[in-house]
């Protein structure tokens, strides 16, 4: 059973992957304050939030039982995304979701903007008809500057464009071809601020983009210019946006978004040529619905231990490449445990080589998951795959992911392989059709061994008597042998046994099988 907190309104109707799922309970606690909050968080597992609730390092630090907060929604710039990474929490989003909304209201603000539409609205409810103070301005062939062509900021383009409108953008990470794909004229920030009758924002709000728009780009732009800001309070400076406002310079500004959120009074709202909406950009029946099923569905994928479709803090898969890589989650995590209890010493390098149908695919999703087995044992339940490369780089081990095409005769195989000051072990795994995971090499030994809870690796001298002496010691113990591998490098040379029991085996029955003759060591792994 896992518990979710949901702490800012969702869908009812897009909370029913985890209505329905029989072991989640679902809290809904909406306007909390900071302290109830504080209070109550250790108690979840799961926290959903939307833009209101801010999950600060006071929260997460509080949240001790917490494994994933889901955003219902794009911005993530209200959680601290460095401290739930350190305490391995995964954080989710909703990307897509209300792309068209968030498109649709930079639109309908746009055209209000153009017309006047809220202001003219406002004296009509006052008993005023007025036509002289509304002229308004045409789109038709203006320049609207979009600064972010992502999701929403294409969305915006094409739709302005529709409007026969020129549009000129700024996106440092964009390409050209997906520039020219949306038929929009690139330009550096100045380039696009300056000639631009209409500029709207549709970026993250980062350190980058902190008042991208201040008091010097107010300078660069031409006067009469107005402003959109449907993405985050904070990317346009308010305080230089009310001088430019009260100067002339800015004719007209529709915001959705604000530095401080929510607020009742703003200076800016004091200004007739500013409109505005409280954050709506999201708010439409249907954005809410997918939004809150997609974080749902992350939700309840990590806790069936699938992997989720949109973290934030982990890399992105595509799905296609999710749908490949998910069988091989839990061999790699298995695979890095057991390679864990094979190795001793201070780990310089974690190797991990995949190939045959691994090869062409992005597999970092499965190599956090073999650094977490390996690390879960040394450092325990603490690691997991979102904090998993932290503790390596911390630890000073180097990862390393390798793709080779030699497939030993394997559809697939993950060989992980780690290097201490003193030796090199190895260990690779693959899933077999019908028969699931198996390891097939330690070391230099072919194996055909299920990965199952209790192992033991035993090397020996290939000679007489070695395996007797071992299955005599264990039936001693009550130990009982359900499989058992033996392989060696040359007759009467190095050999290993393999064996699967049905109990795990305690150091001192390890002890036990070490005095045997022949045997030169033994290791129980747990997996
Ligand atoms: N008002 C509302 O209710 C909503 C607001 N939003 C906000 O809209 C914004 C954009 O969302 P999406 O388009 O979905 O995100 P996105 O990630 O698809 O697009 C963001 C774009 O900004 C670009 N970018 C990043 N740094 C930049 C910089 N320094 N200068 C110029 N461009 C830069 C990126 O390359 C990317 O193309 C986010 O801040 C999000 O929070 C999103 C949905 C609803
Ligand atoms: O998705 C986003 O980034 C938004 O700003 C939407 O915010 P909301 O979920 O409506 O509080």
């Amino acid at each position: 059973m896992f518990k979710v907190l949901i702490c800012d309104p969702l869908s009812e109707e897009g909370l029913k992957p985890l209505r329905e799922n029989p072991t989640s309970q679902v809290d809904v606690l909406t306007n909390l304050s900071k302290e109830e909050l504080l209070d109550k968080v250790g108690n979840y597992d799961a926290l959903l939030v939307r833009s209101q609730t801010t999950i600060d390092a006071a929260v997460i630090h509080a949240a001790t039982r917490l494994k994933i907060i889901g955003r219902a929604g794009v911005g993530v710039d209200n959680i601290d995304l460095q401290a739930a990474t350190e305490q391995g929490i995964l954080v989710v989003n909703a990307p897509d979701g209300n792309t068209n909304s968030a498109a649709e209201h930079s639109i309908a603000m746009l055209m209000a903007l153009a017309r006047n539409i809220p202001q003219a609205f406002h004296a009509l409810k006052n008993k005023q008809w007025d036509r002289k103070s509304f002229i308004g301005v045409e789109l038709k062939g203006k320049t609207l500057g979009v600064i972010g062509l992502g999701r929403i900021g294409a969305e915006v383009a094409q739709r302005a464009k529709g409007q026969r409108m020129k549009v000129v953008a700024y996106d440092p990470f964009l390409t050209l071809e997906k520039a020219e794909k949306l038929g929009v004229t690139m330009g550096t920030v100045d380039e696009v601020i300056q000639v631009a009758d209409f500029i709207t924002v549709h970026t993250p709000l980062v350190k980058e983009t902190k008042h991208l728009l201040n008091r010097a780009a107010f300078e660069k732009m031409k006067p009469g210019v107005q402003l959109i800001n449907c993405a985050r309070g904070g990317i346009i400076d308010e305080d230089a946006l009310y001088d430019a406002i009260q100067s002339g310079k800015v004719a007209g500004v529709a915001l959705d978004v604000f530095e401080v959120e929510p607020f009742v009074d703003h200076k800016l709202l004091t200004l007739p040529q500013v409109i505005a909406t409280p954050h709506l950009g999201a708010s439409t029946v249907e954005a809410q619905e997918v939004v809150a099923v997609d974080v749902c569905d992350d939700v309840v994928r990590y806790f069936n231990g699938q992997a989720v479709k949109n973290p934030v803090n982990l890399s992105a898969v595509p799905k296609d490449v999710l749908k490949k890589v998910e069988p091989y989650l839990q061999l790699g995590e298995k695979l890095g445990s057991f390679v864990q209890d094979l190795a001793n010493g201070l780990i310089e390098e974690f190797r991990v080589v995949y190939s045959g149908e691994l090869q062409d695919i992005d597999v970092s999703p499965i190599t956090r998951n073999v650094l977490k087995g390996f690390l879960r044992s040394r450092l325990g339940e603490s690691v997991n795959e979102v904090n998993a490369k932290l503790f390596a780089d911390r630890l000073g081990i180097t990862v390393i992911e390798q793709k080779t095409s030699q497939t030993k005769g394997f559809t697939s195989l993950i060989t992980v392989e780690v290097l201490t000051k003193a030796e090199m072990r190895k260990v690779s795994g693959t899933l077999l059709n019908g028969l699931g995971a198996r390891i097939v090499r330690v070391d230099e030994f072919i194996v055909d061994v299920p990965l199952e809870a209790h192992l033991v690796f035993i090397r020996h001298k290939d000679q007489p008597g070695a395996i007797g002496r071992v299955g005599m010691s264990l039936a001693e113990e009550r130990i009982n042998i359900a499989t058992m591998q033996v392989g060696r490098a040359e007759r009467g040379g190095a050999a290993i046994m393999m064996l699967t029991v049905d109990k795990h085996v305690k150091a001192k029955s390890v002890e036990k099988l070490k005095t045997l003759a022949d045997i030169e060591d033994v290791i129980a792994i747990e997996l």
